[in-house]
């Protein structure tokens, strides 16, 4: 490894200006942990919270430094190399690195594991990209910003802005001459109401990256759930080495797709003009896109029944025609996930690990009350919900244009209610719940816990993996 990556007009490089297309995934809820991925309700300060409330600070922290040491070990690196795979986007939270009551004085031991993967990774050829996929005071409005709000405090106090810039000095400092680092992802999904402020944030964080890194590539995603650069204008003349992310979730992957993907001309299309839609701003511009989020959730047995292989086909098919419109654009995608409790990930913590059996009927009561946001299956709790979009519809704002609030019209207004009342509300009542399952366990039980996490105590999810391998032995043999 002799060079950094660099960004060539819509391509990536290495220093010989070859051509190099990241196929990887995200490492999912690791360093920033999450309820659909890690099986726990809320938000993940919260659980952290409540954790050390019910077994003590010292034992809580024992339990997730434990956690994030089985999460990914170098059996990890082996396997996902192996599938010809050659980037990881790496989520943190900047709590690892700061805590709220102290700002700005640099917590080092967050660094001790994430050093650790990214070393692992370089170790079998494997690039990294740094994720920082929360913000203080949450820089969107969803769950996995980790603000426990669903209003996105970060664009409104200058103090939240000038801390993330700051927690960037800290990130460039340190990775600055890291070759196997890909580059940087300043920011996670911003949710703008305004659509300005994220622009002059990256201004900002630009140009403190900059004085300090003039060499990595920095990945900016676009607002409202990277899906819109359209109000980005001219910004990016000010940005060097960039490259633009768009996060393409397809509905067609998710329980609340109108209709089960079979590969029709029409569903096709539809898949095609979203993705097209959100690289539409840098194809004006022949700029460099990157995908840094795609890929459907996957049906359960003990919830979807006999349903499941059929569901989990068509899922595979939407992933197969989203990887063929990719490759005709050469473009540099990351999936998301690699690693979770059993819904999205290429690999997953198998059912009879003590972590999924403490949690057993825990999750089942989550899942039925659709505490998540994440591709959650609300039938059981409709009943409930739907007399409030009804009364919001009818009695409160009957003008359907006043419904379209921000993040519309990603969140039209039933995920709103969903977000607000199921994913923050619900969620918040469960948390203790959550955390009794631990009470008067030991260290050793613990670590036994945590050791479900371990890739000996995964599964993995074949048909998607056999998709991603066949697909990289495709484009590899075509180069
Ligand atoms: O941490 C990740 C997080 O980054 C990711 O965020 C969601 C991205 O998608 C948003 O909605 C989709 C927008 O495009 C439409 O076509 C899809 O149908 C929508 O699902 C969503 O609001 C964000 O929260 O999601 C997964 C997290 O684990």
């Amino acid at each position: 490894m002799s060079s950094f990556l660099r960004v060539e007009g819509t391509k990536l490089v290495d220093g010989d200006g070859l051509e190099v297309i990241l196929r990887g995934a995200g490492l999912g809820g690791w360093m920033n942990m999450e309820n659909f991925a890690c099986g726990y309700p809320g938000c993940e300060h919260q659980i952290r919270q409540e954790l050390a409330k019910v077994i003590g600070k010292e034992k809580s922290e024992f339990f997730f430094n434990k956690f994030l040491q089985y999460f990914f070990e170098e059996d990890d690196a082996k396997f996902f190399k192996s599938l010809g795979l050659n980037c990881i986007r790496i989520a943190v939270n900047y709590r690892h690195f700061e805590d709220d009551m102290n700002p700005k004085v640099l917590k080092k031991e967050g660094f001790k594991h994430l050093d650790r993967v990214i070393d692992l990774c370089a170790k079998y050829g494997i690039y990294t990209i740094i994720d920082c996929h929360t913000a203080p005071g949450g820089q969107n409005t969803d769950w996995h910003s980790d603000a426990g709000t669903h209003i996105a405090n970060f664009w409104i106090h200058k103090d939240f802005q000038d801390r993330l810039v700051w927690l960037w000095e800290q990130f460039a400092e340190h990775y600055k001459d890291n070759k196997w680092v890909a580059g940087y992802n300043p920011m996670n999904e911003p949710t703008d109401s305004e659509h300005t402020r994220v622009v002059a944030l990256y201004d900002r964080l630009h140009d403190a990256i900059r004085k300090i890194d003039k060499n990595h590539v920095l990945f900016w995603d676009g607002n409202t759930f990277a899906s819109d650069f359209s109000k980005f204008g001219d910004a990016h003349k000010n940005w060097t080495n960039s490259a633009y992310g768009i996060h393409d979730y397809s509905g067609y992957g998710f329980p609340a797709a109108r209709e089960l993907y079979s590969g029709t001309d029409e569903q096709r299309r539809r898949l095609r003009r979203s993705y097209e839609k959100k690289r539409q701003w840098m194809n004006e511009r022949g700029l460099c896109v990157w995908n840094g989020e795609w890929g459907p959730v996957y049906a359960r047995t003990e919830y979807e029944g006999d349903l499941t292989p059929q569901i989990n086909e068509s899922r595979y098919l939407v992933l197969k025609d989203q990887l063929a419109i990719y490759n005709k654009d050469r473009l540099s995608w990351s999936i998301w996930l690699y690693k979770d409790i059993g819904f999205q990930g290429m690999v997953y913590v198998s059912r009879e690990t003590p972590y999924m059996k403490l949690l057993k009927d825990f999750l089942a009561k989550k899942h039925r009350l659709a505490a998540d946001a994440w591709g959650a299956d609300d039938t059981y709790v409709r009943p409930v919900y739907q007399p409030l979009i009804d009364f919001i519809t009818k009695e409160v704002v009957p003008s359907e244009e006043q419904q379209h609030l921000y993040p519309w019209p990603v969140w039209k207004l039933p995920d709103r209610v969903a977000r607000i009342s199921r994913n923050i509300l619900v969620s918040e009542f469960l948390l203790n719940e959550w955390a009794e399952h631990f009470r008067g366990k030991s260290e050793a039980e613990l670590d036994e816990i945590a050791q479900s996490f371990k890739f000996a105590n995964c599964l993995k999810r074949d048909g998607l993996n056999k998709v991603l391998t066949e697909n990289a032995r495709m484009v590899a043999e075509s180069a």
